[in-house]
């Protein structure tokens, strides 16, 4: 307790231990508790939020975030090279310095399970988000149906964000995803957040725009922030990219 009270954010920060901004009005909260810091670029990181124990935190997330970052470059050159495109077109549109924000999610046991959720339904508004769990919880709406994500033990799972879906004019899609609360076990995420540059433009790359498939998203600056607005309001925020 004494070392969440040392890292406690205040409701305006983004950075630090504790719950998102308070919500808008009549928005439900989280059970969950999280800590939330900014990983890379390096010179970007805020020490004072991150905690001094366990000991080997410090060189764990900074260990982890190495390797993430070369995760992204691979996992970027893949997508692009699966719809046919130029290797580097998506690394090129995040940037150098496309930021990357680690979010620990504690989901403790809840007695009532059937009336919390431990993460309200949302989409990413990142690139893409990498994600850790070490139980079962995560759903994806597909179809109007939800989907409880599978715990591959030693697997990270690679979870599609807006930015993605208007990069990719539509073809990769941003699933709408939540998380359940549980009486039994408690469960533990590390997501991390893989977001363009914040003064960058993205949109559709040329390659996937043609008189058959239209481009269906314009070119946006600052997407991270006017989505977050929306997601205070539990609302979605990719119809404002829509052409
Ligand atoms: O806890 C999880 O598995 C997902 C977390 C998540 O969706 C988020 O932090 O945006
Ligand atoms: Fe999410």
């Amino acid at each position: 307790m004494e070392e969440k009270k040392k890292i406690a954010k205040t409701v305006v920060d983004f950075e630090g231990y504790g719950a998102d901004p308070v919500p808008e009005e009549g928005q439900s909260l989280d059970w969950s508790d999280r800590l939330f810091l900014d990983v890379y670029p390096e010179d970007l990181r805020k020490f004072k939020f991150w905690p001094e124990n366990p000991k080997p935190f410090r060189n764990v997330l900074e260990e982890y975030t190495e390797k993430i970052k070369k995760i992204t470059e691979l996992t970027s050159k893949a997508m692009a090279r699966s719809l046919n495109l130029e290797e580097n077109c998506f690394l090129n549109q995040f940037g150098e310095r496309g930021p990357l924000q680690a979010r620990f999610n504690y989901y403790s046991l809840c007695q009532r399970p059937d009336r919390v959720l431990g993460l309200k339904p949302h989409a990413d508004g990142s690139g893409y988000t990498i994600i850790y769990q070490d139980e079962l919880g995560l759903q994806v709406l597909k179809d109007d149906k939800w989907l409880t994500v599978p715990n591959l033990s030693q697997a990270l799972l690679v979870l599609m964000g807006d930015q993605m879906e208007i990069m990719t004019n539509g073809i990769f899609k941003s699933p709408v995803h939540r998380v359940l609360s549980n009486a039994e076990k408690d469960r533990i995420s590390v997501a991390v957040f893989y977001t363009p540059e914040g003064g960058r433009e993205i949109g559709p790359e040329d390659g996937l725009v043609s008189e058959e498939k239209p481009q269906i998203f314009k070119k946006v600056k600052g997407y991270a922030d006017i989505h977050f607005e929306y997601y205070q309001r539990g609302m979605r925020a990719l119809h404002i990219a829509q052409v």
